[in-house]
């Protein structure tokens, strides 16, 4: 597998071709979430997500990923309980995957990767007053990652995938006035949960990781969408979005919480 790493490494998009760290980090993303080693905290409540889904604003093509944003002036659509304090508004959500099916996650599951992850990413509005300054604060974010797996065809994902085509080019947008993100969600209330990281620049260590054990099953042609995108702007040398994801972070001295036994 370490050979396989560093070959994935190598493949990977100059971001995280050295794998970016932050110098003294301690809570670093993506990580290993070993099941066994996992520990079943019953003071854990469920998680609860309410998405109004009028608050869509539009698609973008960043030259990372692609990003559904959200309009986050109002508590209209935000999540509350599970390992969280506070609420916390949704400010857009994204995906990573990689060239072929083999892999593409940013977190594994006792090192299995799954061929894509969705990321809806929250922001603590009841304590910060941008999403900015809640990107520097240690209960700043709260993310809420889906594995993506190979199966059935996802129709509320369909919706997506039809819009992609539109936004090929880094930076190119189109507007996207509804959807509702629950639906890429899986009903069962099962995650695990840990003090991480973002995991793309400024790698800042300010997000609480809520990771669904259940993933959701998308199709091959959603996934080959996913792969016509491109890194690069339009009239540039294309380089397709693939492999869009970081290596794995050193759990250093954190412990990995399961909402189930
Ligand atoms: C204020 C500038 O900071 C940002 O824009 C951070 C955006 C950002 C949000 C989420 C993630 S992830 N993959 O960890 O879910 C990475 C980067
Ligand atoms: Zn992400």
């Amino acid at each position: 597998a370490c050979s396989r790493t560093k070959n994935r490494n190598a493949a990977l998009h100059p971001l995280w071709q050295s794998p970016l760290t932050i110098p003294g980090g301690t809570r670093q993303s993506p990580i290993n979430i070993q099941w066994r080693d996992s520990v079943y905290d019953p003071f854990l409540k469920p998680l609860k997500i309410s998405y109004d889904p009028t608050t869509c604003l539009h698609i973008w093509n960043n030259g990372y990923s692609f990003l559904v944003e959200f309009d986050d002036s109002t508590d209209r659509s935000i999540i509350v309980g599970g390992p969280l304090e506070n609420q916390y508004r949704l400010k857009q959500f994204h995906f990573h995957w990689g060239a072929i099916n083999d892999w593409g996650s940013e977190h594994t599951v006792d090192s299995k990767f799954y061929p894509a992850e969705l990321h809806l990413v929250h922001w603590n509005a009841v304590e910060y007053p941008s999403f900015e300054e809640a990107v520097m604060e240690g209960n700043g974010l709260a993310v809420i990652g889906v594995f993506l797996k190979l199966g059935a065809r996802h129709e509320g994902l369909q919706t997506l995938v039809d819009a992609l085509p539109a936004v090929r080019h880094k930076d190119t947008v189109i507007e996207f006035d509804v959807f509702d993100p629950s639906c890429l969600i899986p009903s069962c209330p099962d995650y695990w949960t840990y003090a991480g990281s973002l995991t793309t620049p400024p790698l800042t260590e300010s997000v609480t990781w809520i990771i669904k054990k259940k993933p959701i099953e998308v199709d091959e042609d959603q996934l080959e969408a996913f792969r016509m995108l491109l890194f690069t702007s339009d009239g540039e040398e294309e380089k397709r979005m693939v492999d869009n994801f970081r290596p794995l972070q050193p759990l250093m001295n954190r412990t990995v919480r399961s909402s189930f036994r």
